[in-house]
């Protein structure tokens, strides 16, 4: 893939990563939601040390640029939702001690068992105690957000405090119509897990920024066939 130019040098390297790593493709997915995609980012796919230590850093840095900014995050725990958001977490914890120590060396990182564990230190929370902590959210992607509003539930019962939530791809898609019908204009499921719970909800890349990053890299039909996914499916918000 030639070099993109609108992205920031991080967001670049990292659609740059996922693409030649096989964690991005193009082609047609059929979607949780049911719909025909012509994109498909499989954070699963992440498991080779040097795809992780990408998605990591990028993570990493969309934490520090985000902290550099009018509203800091501020944390103490970084928190995985099983099962994919707990390679994702840790990794981004020590990426973050890695780059700025004296800041990030003392924070922490805690997930969720799907199942809790009646026997041995028992619980479904394994990590850093939530209790009275700030907690920042790291998964995937949000689909109907289902499985945020799950991992909000089980931290704010430790007594955590949820801070944010930082995916790696917004696909900045509308939730389906309860009429079933397209071309309803709907709100995303980001958006209104930020207006529920009055919480910032970052990502590293959005769709427009895989579209931006890829202009002029030779691969038209797959940057038409997203826009035109844009066109019928973006959300209102
Ligand atoms: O419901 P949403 O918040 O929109 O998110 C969708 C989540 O569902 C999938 O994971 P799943 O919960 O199936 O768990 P897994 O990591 O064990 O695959 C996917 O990887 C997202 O993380
Ligand atoms: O909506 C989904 O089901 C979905 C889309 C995507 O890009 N990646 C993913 O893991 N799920």
């Amino acid at each position: 893939m030639a070099a993109t130019t609108k992205l920031s040098p991080y967001k670049a390297e990292f659609l740059k990563a996922a693409i030649e790593g096989g964690v991005l493709k193009f082609g047609s997915f059929e979607l949780k939601s049911k719909r025909t995609s012509p994109y498909f980012f499989n954070a699963g796919d992440f498991y080779r040390a040097d795809l992780l230590r990408a998605i990591s850093t990028a993570y990493a840095k969309t934490i520090i640029e985000n902290g550099s900014s009018s509203s800091p995050i501020e944390f103490d725990i970084i928190f995985g939702p099983a099962y994919k958001g707990i390679p994702l977490a840790t990794a981004t914890v020590d990426k973050l001690a890695d780059l700025d120590p004296e800041k990030y060396e003392k924070k922490c990182y805690s997930f969720d068992r799907k199942e809790a564990k009646d026997h041995g230190e028992g619980g479904n929370i394994v990590g850093a105690p939530l209790k009275g902590k700030r907690v920042l959210i790291v998964d995937d992607v949000v689909t109907a957000g289902t499985a945020k509003r799950e991992a909000i539930g089980k931290i704010r019962k430790e007594g955590g405090i949820v801070v944010g939530i930082l995916v790696a791809l917004d696909r900045m898609e509308k939730l389906p119509a309860p009429s079933g019908d397209d071309s309803t204009p709907m709100p995303s499921a980001i958006g209104e897990i930020r207006k529920e719970y009055g919480i910032p909800v970052l990502s590293i890349l959005t769709l427009d920024d895989i579209i931006g990053g890829l202009k002029g890299t030779g691969v038209d039909d797959d940057i038409k066939r997203m826009e035109e996914y844009k066109a019928k499916y973006k959300a209102s918000d």
